[in-house]
């Protein structure tokens, strides 16, 4: 069987708040718990296409308990300012555990729902409640995954949005299915934002500590390779770091690696309640993004696929 469309309804609060996100929950939870008959989730192999200022990314997992094998392609790309490329496509592939055989999928709907639901998750624990300003830094594919997701889930007062260029965000903004404030800076975009979500492909910091308010939470989705920043040493160190796998950040995150930071735990050890949220601090959740989470939300796809 292949199932070649991410069903859409996916999208809806309810199916987020029903599905996707406890899935990708209880995925998280079993992943920090290195239980090898639970999850069998390498780091991601990367191969560089130097010539393309591209790279190769390879996701297996194998959750042997659930009988979900699964594997990402994924290749992404610097892309120079003002192209019109994609910047990420991806492929994910289920398998059948006991025969071998490929249920094929497109992965990048998967790529951007799941992305988006894992930093809802995160904002979820490690957001303060009263939060009410929310702020997208990037106006691409992740930025309109994360706001609808955002926006479905959480009820903020205000939703803030950057981009390099004005034209760039003012076309964010019309594509919206809801309000959104355009800034000129980042600086005006974050000051007094409660969460704030980097979904850029800068190489170079773009979120300073100075401008964030303290209690903020942020979740850093870009950078991800162990030399490209989002966030400065400043905001890094003033912060108690967050991410979804400790060996991921370790070789892949940029954020993490330069800024010689401590991880204080993964966010599956905060589901597993483990280690604990800290809310009322400054929290910095990094994503990298993992193969057991396109595991369980094409489980999922295929699930729902096979109710139809
Ligand atoms: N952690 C995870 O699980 C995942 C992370 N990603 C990463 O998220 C980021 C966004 O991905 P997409 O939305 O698919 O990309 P996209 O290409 O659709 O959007 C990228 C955005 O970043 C902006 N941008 C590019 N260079 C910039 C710079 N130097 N400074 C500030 N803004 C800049 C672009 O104008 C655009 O608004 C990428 O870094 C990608 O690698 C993507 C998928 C999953
Ligand atoms: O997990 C993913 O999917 C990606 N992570 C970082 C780079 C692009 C895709």
């Amino acid at each position: 069987m292949i199932v070649t469309e991410f069903p859409h309804y996916l999208n809806t609060a309810n199916e987020l708040r029903k599905h996707l996100i406890p899935r990708l929950e209880t995925a998280l939870g079993k992943f920090s718990k290195r239980n090898s008959a639970e999850v069998i989730q390498p780091v991601r192999t990367t191969v560089p296409l130097q010539k393309h200022s591209g790279f190769l990314g390879v996701m297996p997992c194998y959750m042997e308990n659930d009988g979900i094998l699964c594997t990402k392609l994924v290749s992404f790309y610097k892309r120079p300012a003002g192209s019109t490329l994609p910047s990420t496509q991806a492929t994910v592939m289920l398998l059948d555990p006991e025969y071998g055989n490929v249920k094929v999928m497109d992965g990048e709907v998967i790529t951007f729902m799941r992305t988006a639901a894992v930093s809802a998750i995160s904002a979820k624990l490690l957001m303060r409640p009263d939060a009410e300003v929310l702020t997208i830094l990037g106006t691409g594919k992740q930025a309109k995954s994360h706001y609808n997701v955002f926006t479905e889930i959480f009820q903020f007062k205000e939703v803030r949005v950057w981009s390099r260029s004005v034209d760039r965000a003012d076309t964010f903004a019309g594509s919206l299915n809801g309000p959104v404030t355009v800034c000129k800076s980042v600086e005006e975009a974050v000051k007094g934002a409660d969460i704030i979500v980097t979904v850029t492909r800068s190489t170079e910091p773009v979120l300073f500590g100075q401008w964030v308010k303290p209690g903020a939470h942020v979740t850093a989705v870009g950078a991800c390779r162990p030399d490209w920043r989002e966030l400065d040493d400043t905001l890094m160190k003033q912060a108690v770091v967050y991410v979804d796998s400790r060996e991921s950040a370790m070789t892949e995150s940029g954020d993490i690696i330069l800024s010689g930071v401590e991880i204080f735990a993964e966010i599956g050890d905060v589901i597993n309640g483990t280690k604990p949220a800290c809310r009322e601090k400054t929290t910095v959740f990094k994503s990298l993004g993992l193969g057991v989470e396109d595991a369980a939300s094409a489980q999922l796809v295929y699930d729902k696929w096979k109710q139809c």
